[in-house]
């Protein structure tokens, strides 16, 4: 059975002293409960802050981003080995706002997801078509341009550090159109049978699938109890403790033991 996945995706967001509040909260709120793997990733100035309140939480650390190199002359880049001294566990990558805003390519991408299995790093890699590209019927062939060229480094070795996160970029921080349960189901269920066809259908039962946008504590629930969806990847919700909470206790099907109630 997959364990539930929730990971706040902090984006440009906070500052130094919200990013502290907001992780103390966060930590605190989860209390002991280990039903759901909760992930914080804030932006790369406040990683060594929000690791530090993190130690003795359940709540993972992970990183927005990496350059796809050990060192070298890449002026305000990050390597895959200054996340894990951080102690960062995991990367998010192909985010759509690095693929279309910052014109990511999938090869690209591609070697950011081979630069971060090969240090141990934990890849959360992120799928999902644009308004016009469903408009157009293009969705499936998309996502398996993205999942193709995406999971090309992927190892037999290294496929237990990955996780898919589904999201509609026509979806993301825009709450009149988020993704139906239902598509978002569709979508998964496609993707995992993607996964099937490259990795064999073990691997495809234990990949964990996140949905991501616009992922509210009022539609988590009717989302992360669809099969197959396995987790949030949360934007806005994220920023606040509260709303954040309640998406993992969501998750969790339930109250979670030891958690405080959001407030
Ligand atoms: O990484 C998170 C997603 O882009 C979703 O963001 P959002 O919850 O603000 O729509």
């Amino acid at each position: 059975m997959r364990q539930k996945f929730v990971v706040g995706n902090w984006k440009m967001h906070t500052t130094a002293a919200v990013a502290g509040r907001l992780t103390q909260a966060i930590a605190d709120g989860l209390g002991s409960d280990t039903r759901v793997r909760v992930v914080l990733c804030p932006p790369f100035p406040y990683l060594a802050l929000v690791g530090e309140r993190l130690k003795g939480s359940r709540v993972a650390l992970g990183a927005q981003n990496l350059y796809p190199a050990a060192d070298g002359p890449f002026t305000g880049e990050v390597s895959p080995t200054m996340l894990l001294d951080l102690g960062c566990q995991y990367v998010i990558l192909g985010h759509s706002e690095r693929r279309h805003t910052l014109g990511e390519t999938d090869a690209f991408i591609d070697q950011k997801v081979r630069a971060a299995l090969a240090v141990g790093l934990d890849v959360i890699l992120c799928v999902g078509e644009t308004r016009d590209q469903r408009n157009a019927n293009q969705t499936e062939a998309v996502l398996d341009r993205q999942l193709g060229q995406g999971l090309a480094g992927v190892t037999a070795g290294t496929l237990a550090r990955l996780s898919i996160a589904y999201e509609p970029v026509w979806a993301i921080g825009n709450l009149s159109h988020h993704a139906t349960p239902q598509q978002a189901q569709d979508a998964h269920a496609g993707i995992r049978r993607r996964f099937g066809l490259l990795f064999g259908e073990p691997a495809a039962q234990a990949l964990v699938i996140s949905y991501g946008g616009s992922v509210e504590p009022e539609d988590a629930a009717a989302l992360l109890s669809r099969p197959g969806v396995d987790g949030a990847l949360v934007g806005g919700a994220s920023l606040h403790a509260d709303p954040f909470l309640a998406i993992v206790r969501a998750a969790s099907g339930g109250p979670q033991t030891g958690v405080k109630a959001a407030g």
